[in-house]
């Protein structure tokens, strides 16, 4: 899908709940020739990729239902559209979900099962380094990136497809999978848009700039 754009992929945010704007800016500064916000099935005709923001899962698959999104999403990323979750945006890919309303779907595409708010009480909101490898401009020599996770979820596992981009290096936590790719479909269990370092942002343009190729 998508047609080749001179300047670069056009890439949408799913902005009917949670962190859009800092999304927004971190893929404009990334490179992506146009940032823009995606709330109903025509504008994600128009897009190359898509961001699911961090935010509240549970309200962003209701409103995405009610919205009529939901499907023609489903659909989209079934036909190759690369996208890109962070925290609840993780959710929303992933193909099984637990410590979540019974009601509660998802998007899918991952094959994986996420757990929401994992972490627990103590460790609800907390910040750790985090190792990223797999993605281009992100190898195992690169500096780390600094992990913002907010009530966030883990990978509890994995399908044999989809690779293991980072994991909790130290703490109670320690190896549980925080960052994962499957295809065109990449997600991280915590927040890179809101520290100003663009490099999974980075990593997403280009791997829509590929994908259109
Ligand atoms: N920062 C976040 O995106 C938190 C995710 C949230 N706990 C959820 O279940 O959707």
């Amino acid at each position: 899908m998508g047609t080749t754009r001179d300047g670069g992929p056009v890439i949408g945010v799913l902005a009917l709940q949670g962190d859009v704007r800092e999304h927004l800016v971190a893929l404009a500064e990334a490179g992506a020739a146009a940032a823009r916000p995606v709330r109903r099935a025509e504008e994600l005709a128009e897009i190359d990729g898509l961001v699911l923001p961090g935010g509240e899962s549970t309200t962003m698959y209701k409103l995405a239902a009610a919205f009529g999104v939901l499907e023609p999403l489903r659909r989209r990323v079934a036909e190759g559209m690369p996208a890109y979750g962070s925290c609840a945006g993780m959710i929303m890919l992933a193909d099984k979900i637990l410590d979540a309303p019974s009601d509660q779907e998802t998007v899918g595409g991952i094959d994986m099962i996420v757990r929401r708010n994992a972490f627990g009480r103590q460790n609800e909101s907390f910040e750790a380094p985090v190792r990223f490898e797999g993605l281009e401009g992100l190898d195992a020599d690169a500096p780390p990136l600094h992990g913002v996770f907010i009530r966030a979820p883990w990978v509890e596992s994995v399908g044999g497809g989809v690779q293991v981009l980072a994991r909790v290096e130290s703490g109670p936590a320690e190896g549980r999978i925080v960052a994962v790719r499957q295809g065109n479909l990449l997600a991280t269990s915590f927040h890179p848009e809101l520290t100003g370092d663009n490099r999974v942002h980075a990593g997403f343009v280009r791997l829509v700039a590929e994908a259109l190729r």
